[in-house]
């Protein structure tokens, strides 16, 4: 049913000064699913989830998301109805503490409400708000120290919370497990898994573990176009696939 794609790019396609590095993808998000973007180097994901995400404009093709056509919108415009990319948008202030840093983002001026943070209950209300946030993504031991002396894997969490913070329909992830350590991306996955349970999250990743466990649908990029598509079972045994892994090395 079309109400139950989020997020729909047609003929996607991006040239740099004649370099096709995505060509006429067509990709379509379920609402409520997790959705991971792979492939091998230079497969062209990353240059995939800047359109998506509008932090490149593309050469041709177009982009619905809840069915609203949002191509050559801006990122703002897009995070404020509700498809926010992570990491980017959530720029985390290294000297402030784990709750300021929640508290900072709640009161982005993102949604319309952000002026009215004024009255004594709206004040207790934005630290009852940052609070769960902070419970949310198990950083509550955390809350008071600033974000700069975080373990790495528990930076990634602040991140996600600040993200959350904007109450996004949907979430864009670039590499959530990129430079953790074994036990925190176990933990950040979970993270990922909960925060999916009412949401719908896109991810580019490279760890095909991760990938395998978390994704309900995968599609597959070699050479800037869509190779195959469908849950890992599927995907990890089509033989294209499997070449372009091995082709480059990724096997
Ligand atoms: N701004 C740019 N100008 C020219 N070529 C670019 C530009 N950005 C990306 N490319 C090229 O487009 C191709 C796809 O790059 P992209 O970064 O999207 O791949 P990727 O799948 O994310 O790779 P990786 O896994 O290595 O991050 C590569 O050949 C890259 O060199």
């Amino acid at each position: 049913m079309q109400n139950d794609i989020i997020l729909e790019a047609t003929g996607l396609t991006k040239e740099f000064l004649g370099f096709v590095a995505v060509k006429d993808v067509n990709l379509r998000v379920r609402r409520h699913s997790i959705h991971a973007l792979i492939g091998p180097n230079g497969a062209g994901k990353t240059t995939c989830f800047n359109l998506l995400t509008h932090f490149l404009v593309p050469t041709s093709g177009r982009i619905r998301f809840n069915g609203v056509d949002i191509t050559g919108r801006s990122p703002a415009a897009i995070a404020r109805m509700g498809l926010v990319r992570s990491f980017q948008i959530s720029a985390v202030f290294p000297h402030l503490t784990v709750r300021d840093n929640v508290r900072v983002a709640l009161q982005r001026p993102l949604r319309n409400s952000f002026q009215f943070w004024r009255s004594d209950s709206m004040l207790d209300r934005l630290n009852d708000r940052a609070l769960a946030l902070i419970e949310a993504v198990g950083l509550a031991p955390y809350a008071g120290l600033p974000a700069v002396e975080l373990p790495y894997g528990r930076k990634r969490a602040l991140e996600i919370a600040t993200t959350l913070a904007l109450e996004p329909e949907m979430l864009l992830l670039d590499e959530p497990m990129a430079g953790l350590a074994h036990e925190d991306i176990d933990r950040i996955a979970q993270l990922i898994r909960k925060v999916a349970a009412d949401r719908t999250v896109l991810m580019v990743e490279h760890n095909m573990s991760v990938v395998a466990d978390l994704s309900d649908t995968i599609t597959v990029l070699a050479r800037g176009e869509k190779l195959a598509e469908g849950p890992y079972a599927e995907v990890s045994k089509h033989p294209q696939v499997i070449e372009a892994y091995v082709g480059t090395g990724h096997g």
